[in-house]
């Protein structure tokens, strides 16, 4: 039998995959191609290859050698949660001009919004009624004009249907806004619901990501919540990078004066008492809420408010270089 017969006893599935099959005093090499194959894959293509041939006439032998054409999958991308133990402080804000600093800086940064609750990205990263396409079962995330790709229950579901989905519900929805086709983004922010609760725990538990910034008003009330989302991530086993103090100081835009609606510096005071870093605050401003309404977060552009958070983003960024392997 010559090697042409031989070839022509393999199965289509696997002739398509020789590149080369050679014969020699009855021994067969044969060079597959193993593109996009697993180990399982790979040792079932061997197996009923070695079949096929070792069964031909006048063969004593048959070496396998398997080759992968394509480049191997981009490593996946380190995770970083931006948590809060109760809604309405600032967290999303806050992802959003640290994806869009971070991206400023040269990082290669996405944001999943995992905020099943009130799914805010799509506003404020300006990609409202984008919707995410598919791939190989696997969602590709909507590009902002702002460089950096996001990927939000918002696109998922219907805007302003709030959602009472247990954990594992939640932490399913999830696995498909992270486990995405990221290509070459090297961080992702992850906007958690608000809480504590077991959606929280789930997702932190699922995916767990390398470090989490907690955001909190300056009220007592928002600390006490601020300190069951440190707890949270103890409990998840996630290192807690810092607290970020947010709507701290109101600066009156026609006198200038600063007030304080919410208090000033507990969330410095609470951090230094438990030991987590303090990373910065941002004040109150109108400029901030406007600029997210209007799809440009403040990072976006310049400006005190942009300062106060690329301040923070900077933090962020040597506490991931530290931490990388
Ligand atoms: N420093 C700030 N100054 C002024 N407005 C702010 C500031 N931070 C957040 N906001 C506004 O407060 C509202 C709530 O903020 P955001 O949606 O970021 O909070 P959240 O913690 O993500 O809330 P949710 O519980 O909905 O997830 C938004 O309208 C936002 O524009």
């Amino acid at each position: 039998m010559d090697e042409q017969a031989l070839k022509a006893r393999l199965p289509g599935s696997i002739a398509a995959r020789v590149q080369t099959l050679k014969l020699a005093d009855g021994k067969v090499t044969l060079v597959l191609e193993a593109s996009g194959l697993d180990a399982a894959g790979r040792a079932g293509l061997e197996a009923a290859a070695k079949d096929v041939l070792g069964a031909a006439d006048g063969v004593s032998e048959v070496r396998v050698a398997m080759v992968a054409d394509r480049a191997p999958p981009p490593p996946k991308p380190r995770i970083i949660a931006i948590g809060s133990g109760k809604g309405g402080v600032g967290k999303s804000t806050l992802t959003a001009n640290l994806a869009v600093a971070l991206a400023r800086m040269g990082r290669k940064v996405g944001v999943v919004d995992a905020d099943v609750y009130g799914p805010s990205q799509p506003t404020i990263l300006d990609t409202k009624g984008g919707k995410p396409e598919a791939r190989d079962d696997k969602l590709v995330p909507v590009q902002s004009r702002h460089g950096v790709p996001l990927l939000s229950m918002g696109h998922l579901v219907e805007p302003g249907k709030a959602l009472a989905w247990r954990g594992p519900m939640a932490g399913n929805a999830m696995a498909q806004l992270v486990d995405a086709h990221w290509g070459d983004t090297e961080l992702l922010l992850i906007d958690l619901p608000p809480g504590t609760g077991d959606v929280q725990l789930t997702m932190l538990q699922k995916f767990k990501p390398e470090g989490a910034v907690i955001v909190s008003t300056p009220q007592d009330l928002a600390l006490i919540d601020a300190q069951r989302a440190a707890n949270l991530f103890d409990s998840g086993k996630v290192p807690i990078i810092g607290l970020v103090e947010n709507m701290s100081g109101y600066a009156c835009p026609h006198c200038g004066e600063v007030s304080d609606p919410f208090g000033r510096g507990g969330v410095e005071t609470a951090a230094e008492g438990t030991g987590i870093p303090f990373l910065g605050r941002i004040p109150l401003a109108l400029e901030i809420r406007k600029a997210s309404d209007a799809g440009a977060p403040n990072t976006s552009g310049d400006g005190e408010e942009a300062e106060a958070f690329s301040a923070i983003a900077a933090k962020l960024a040597s506490w991931i270089d530290r931490e990388a392997v």
